[in-house]
């Protein structure tokens, strides 16, 4: 969980649903916190909230700078734990370096596999059992009749991301002579647990903060879970400040908050996109959302590529809510240049120029409306596929909940009008577009099997 410092006070109170016993296995985590010399929740407590889940409750109205929570920093798991644990002497010895991610999953694992016998067995049973990251979409679902391009490559990364550190964890389990180990065929679902527990639920830790640990070696250091305080969802501008003082990790508030509110931080400027991916969630109606396109669906001929190159065009085309990326008009910008003046055309020149002088050729608008039309159909596509899968798991279903957001951002760039029969008497939907065309779609698979759509004047 990362954090931001803007202050923006939340719009309306949610309400909670205090009769549900969060959990028994909550009051559990509470108790042995204590035992562990915790102070205790003071102003939260654990609830159960309609659209966010488990969450915490203020029980009392908050005023900006109040403490919300103060952790011991010896009930933080860092990879500190991880390399005081008996897994400590092949963490350390493991070359290349393996990353505080992988020893702090390790460690998670190992705990877990223990079982009642864990120190840490009320922590271990407070964390859900599964998560909705794309890491646990079923193999059958990474497949490109279901997630648009931008979403499958990055759920078969984070596919890989498990099954490679599986690799690498077994290795150095085969290494270590501790007893805890002997006989443990560490499985790729034990891995995808832990690893996606600490990448949803691990805090991050500034350089500046000081939790007492010595330099650990290992790569990334800077995350650590953190009993009761990973309880916290994420609202954006929600932000809190932290501290560590008194063998404490406190978090504060930068404003206030009534009494039943849940409290909320911000995990970080994200776009639904990488809120699944990190998170296994989406905001609806995230202002920062973007919608991406794939770079084939803009194919440039060689001329206009070296274009690109020297403009430094980077990959990032989408489809905001506000406009579209600068990447994506400078690409459509040079896919339309007439052949003869691809020749001389300057790559440096052209990112100088406005997002204006960049749409201004008809080409250019037709293309990205065809390109909008093109997308909404996709997705729809996608979402119909999902609809139809059996038995689908819950990551899957995050992922439709994401194409939904896209559909509505598209919505706000274009829009079915209607339908009307073409001169070949084929009834065809009609598309208006923020372009200020009306777009009448027809569909032609020419050579590249490309979709087509002609734009027309009137409405
Ligand atoms: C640090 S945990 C927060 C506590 C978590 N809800 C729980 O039950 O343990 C992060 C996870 O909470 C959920 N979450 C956080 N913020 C959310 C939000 N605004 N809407 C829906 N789910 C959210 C996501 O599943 C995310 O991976």
């Amino acid at each position: 969980m990362g954090r931001t410092k803007r202050v923006r006070r939340r719009k309306r109170a949610v309400s909670a649903d205090s009769s549900v016993d969060v959990d028994g296995r909550l009051a559990e985590l509470v108790g042995w916190m204590r035992r562990h010399r915790w102070s205790g929740p003071g102003p939260l407590r654990p609830a159960l909230f309609p659209d966010t889940g488990r969450g915490l409750l203020s029980r009392r109205p908050l005023q900006p700078g109040a403490t919300l929570v103060s952790i011991p920093l010896s009930l933080l798991v860092s990879s500190a734990t991880a390399l005081r644990s008996e897994l400590g002497a092949a963490l350390r010895a493991a070359r290349p370096a393996v990353s505080a991610q992988l020893a702090v999953s390790l460690w998670l694992a190992l705990e877990r596999r223990r079982g009642a016998d864990s120190g840490w067995r009320p922590y271990l049973a407070s964390l859900p059992s599964a998560y909705t990251t794309p890491a646990y979409c079923e193999p059958r679902e990474l497949s490109a009749d279901l997630l648009p391009e931008a979403l499958l490559s990055a759920a078969r990364l984070q596919h890989a991301a498990v099954r490679r550190n599986l690799l690498r964890a077994r290795r150095l389990l085969r290494e270590t002579s501790a007893p805890c180990v002997a006989g443990w065929e560490l499985s790729e679902e034990e891995l995808r647990h832990a690893w996606v527990t600490v990448k949803t639920r691990a805090m991050c830790v500034e350089p500046e903060e000081d939790l007492g640990n010595a330099p650990s070696g290992l790569k990334d250091d800077n995350c650590a879970l953190a009993p009761f305080l990973d309880l916290f969802n994420h609202r954006p501008g929600a932000t809190v400040y932290s501290s560590v003082s008194d063998g404490c990790y406190r978090l504060m508030t930068e404003h206030g908050v009534a009494a039943g509110e849940q409290v909320f931080i911000d995990y970080g400027p994200r776009d639904n996109l990488q809120l699944v991916l990190d998170y296994g969630f989406v905001v609806p109606g995230n202002e920062r959302d973007a919608v991406p396109v794939p770079a084939e669906w803009v194919p440039l001929p060689a001329e206009a590529q070296r274009a690109a190159d020297d403009a430094r065009l980077r990959s990032f085309l989408s489809v905001g809510r506000e406009g579209y990326s600068r990447d994506l008009l400078t690409r459509l910008y040079l896919a339309a240049l007439p052949e003869q003046e691809l020749a001389s055309v300057d790559g440096q020149e052209v990112q100088c120029m406005s997002l204006q002088e960049l749409t201004a050729p008809a080409a250019v608008r037709r293309t990205l409306a065809a390109l909008l039309v093109r997308l909404v159909r996709h997705l729809e596509s996608c979402l119909a596929a999902q609809r139809a899968m059996p038995a689908p798991s819950d990551a899957l279903r995050v992922c439709s909940a994401l194409l939904r957001e896209w559909l509505l951002v598209l919505q706000g760039h274009v829009w079915e009008r209607g339908r009307r029969p073409g001169a070949d008497g084929v009834v065809r939907p009609v598309y208006g577009t923020r372009l200020g065309d009306v777009v009448t779609e027809s569909v032609i698979h020419g050579a590249g099997g490309e979709l087509t759509v002609e734009m027309c004047a009137d409405g």
